[in-house]
């Protein structure tokens, strides 16, 4: 099955939604330093990607029935002290369509952004067709002014058959070598189940197909996680890049412009292992995973399942989430198990 058309809208959707995000981030550090520390910004361009790629998406395939699992919804701006900023959210959105020649007239009132926001209320599930929204996944690096993206994935009887990851400050070329020069920022990732991943700079075309690392010696490996020590243990992921004989030290980005970054070859293992209690949303993995795995890589959880998207909102997944190409898995899953029985052998102590 082709879904030719649909990739045609998300590319459009998450490319424009990039665009409000990236105005709102230029101005955001342009900004002195106690509004730094305002996190409105991160809302308003949260809620304002989020009506853009709803709005875009059913306006595109107005044809066939709209579900969307998306990670906002409109409560807040519902009530009196939302009033403002909704004001704010409405004009960035209209701002955003003016400059998009297909929805140039297209003008929304409030109560229409508050209507393409709350959308996104569907469960999911492994019937029929669902579009998977992330509006800004990483919002603490967006803050930042470091990485986030725009993730959107077509789930389609439970299975991720489409993906996009607009990574608006993910440079052009490789991120593995630090001391070179920075180049271009923007990067538009997309894959389609059976037809690979490619990637383009955001504000153009001229795809390039790209494939994971092909390494298969783990001591050349190098691995991502996230940049925010509360979302992965650290302690860790270290002891079993240890044991791997991993020598590089970990590079730490947020978003899941770690997925990109691993399709292009930028490093060779992802690895995240939340604390305690945390439950995955399927938004935070859906793009990403199938951007990697297009690209000749492979997600699991900690024990080796595949991810399974089909649950509804949240990922029903043991213990953590490991990406790599195919020749690494088994020494990585290995050094997993080692290092966790080991955690949970010194914890029982
Ligand atoms: N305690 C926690 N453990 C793991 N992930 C968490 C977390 N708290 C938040 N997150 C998730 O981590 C995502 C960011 O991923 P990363 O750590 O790779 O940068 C967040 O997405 P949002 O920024 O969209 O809320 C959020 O869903
Ligand atoms: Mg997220
Ligand atoms: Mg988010
Ligand atoms: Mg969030």
């Amino acid at each position: 099955m082709s879904y030719d058309r649909e990739l045609v809208a998300a590319k459009k959707a998450a490319s424009l939604a990039a665009r409000l995000c990236q105005k709102i981030q230029r101005a955001l550090l342009q900004s002195d330093v106690q509004s730094k520390s305002d996190r409105s910004p991160v809302t308003v361009a949260d809620y304002g990607s989020q009506a853009v790629v709803s709005f875009i998406l059913e306006k595109e395939l107005v044809d066939v029935p709209f579900s969307l699992v998306a990670e906002e919804d409109s409560g807040d701006l519902r009530e009196e002290s939302g009033k403002e900023i909704l004001n704010r959210i409405t004009a960035l959105v209209n701002e955003t369509l003016a400059g998009a020649d297909t929805y140039a007239s297209s003008t929304l009132s409030e109560e229409s952004v508050l209507t393409a926001i709350d959308k996104g209320k569907s469960e999911g599930g492994p019937i029929g067709r669902h579009w998977v929204l992330d509006p800004i996944d990483g919002t603490k690096g967006f803050l930042r002014g470091d990485q986030y993206a725009i993730a959107l994935a077509l789930l389609d009887n439970g299975k991720v058959v489409l993906g996009v990851l607009a990574c608006p400050n993910l440079p052009l070329t490789s991120i593995a070598h630090k001391d070179t020069a920075p180049t271009e920022v923007g990067c538009l990732f997309y894959a389609q189940a059976g037809s690979g991943t490619y990637m383009e700079p955001l504000d153009g075309s001229s795809p390039v197909k790209v494939t994971v690392s092909d390494i298969d010696n783990t001591e050349e490996a190098s691995f991502f996680e996230s940049y925010e020590a509360a979302h992965s243990m650290q302690d860790l992921t270290s002891s079993i890049a240890q044991k791997l004989g991993v020598k590089a030290p970990p590079v730490r980005i947020d978003s899941q412009a770690k997925y990109g970054a691993l399709s292009r070859g930028d490093g060779a293992i992802y690895m995240r292992f939340p604390h305690k209690g945390y439950r995955e949303k399927i938004w935070d993995h859906a793009a990403g995973c199938i951007v990697v795995t297009e690209a000749g890589g492979i997600a699991t959880d900690a024990g080796g399942n595949l991810l399974d998207f089909s649950k509804g909102r949240f990922l029903d997944l043991d213990t953590g989430i490991i990406v790599t190409n195919q020749k690494l898995m088994p020494a990585l899953l290995k050094a997993v198990r080692e290092s966790l029985e080991e955690k949970s052998s010194s914890s029982s102590l």
